[in-house]
């Protein structure tokens, strides 16, 4: 059985929109497995390659960096692969599987996201990314995302077959129900641990993945029937 299907993984943690070296040690100290740059300039958190190649030369060994994209062009993202080793790409705009498949070249692994609403079929969209290697579920929100938003997780059918990250409007107070509710293989947040646009706390980063990890807890005791 794939690991991303087993009931013992343990959630892992993204931190996304992250623009100052402080937070980003505060995320590696409160347990984030993943921290997200803002490569796109139509966001208030938005930092250039030349600043997020720097925030993330403080990533220690097995904390991946994620480069957040919109509708990038396939040079802007081969500059911020160079720039930045081990980038994970997240393509949250309107990207079509060719167009995520041609900018990884095969070799660099991306998530996809998807807009979750009403009516929205994530299992036909699941589908049409055969190569991404997890599919994030965002809300539906004006823009491309990072709105804050929770969507209806009831929205997310079973049998989606790849590794979930859900995302949009999660925090410290509703990320354990959202981990209990979907099973994701991780979680993304925020707005939810900040501050201001761009300025994380370091107390919410805390207490967000002290709840995950109280999340993982019950829901292994639910698997054993406790
Ligand atoms: O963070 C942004 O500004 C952003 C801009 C455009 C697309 C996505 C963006 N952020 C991502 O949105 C989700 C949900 O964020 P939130 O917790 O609801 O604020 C997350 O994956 C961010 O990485």
């Amino acid at each position: 059985m794939p690991a991303f299907l087993s009931r013992a993984a343990r959630t892992r943690i993204k931190i996304c929109g992250l623009t100052r070296e402080a937070d980003v040690d505060a995320a590696v100290e409160a347990g984030a497995d993943a921290v997200g740059f803002v490569l796109w300039s139509g966001s208030a958190r938005h930092v250039t390659l030349a600043r997020a190649a720097e925030l993330a030369r403080r990533l220690p060994p097995f904390v991946m960096p994620v480069g957040l994209f919109v509708n990038a062009t396939p040079p802007e993202i081969d500059a911020a692969c160079t720039a930045i080793p081990n980038l994970l790409l997240q393509f949250h705009g309107d990207e079509t599987p060719a167009q995520c498949d041609a900018a990884s070249t095969g070799r660099r692994p991306y998530m996809r996201a998807a807009r979750m609403k009403p009516g929205f079929d994530l299992l036909d969209f699941a589908q049409s990314y055969p190569n991404a290697q997890a599919i994030l579920l965002d809300a539906h929100v004006e823009g491309y995302g990072g709105g804050g938003k929770v969507f209806d997780w009831s929205l997310v059918p079973s049998g989606v077959l790849r590794p979930v990250v859900l995302s949009g409007g999660l925090s410290p107070a509703n990320v354990i129900d959202g981990v209990l509710r979907v099973r994701p293989w991780a979680v993304d947040v925020s707005s939810g641990v900040e501050v201001g646009k761009g300025l994380k706390d370091a107390e919410l980063m805390r207490r967000f993945c002290e709840a995950v990890r109280e999340a993982d807890a019950r829901r292994a005791d639910a698997d054993r029937g406790e």
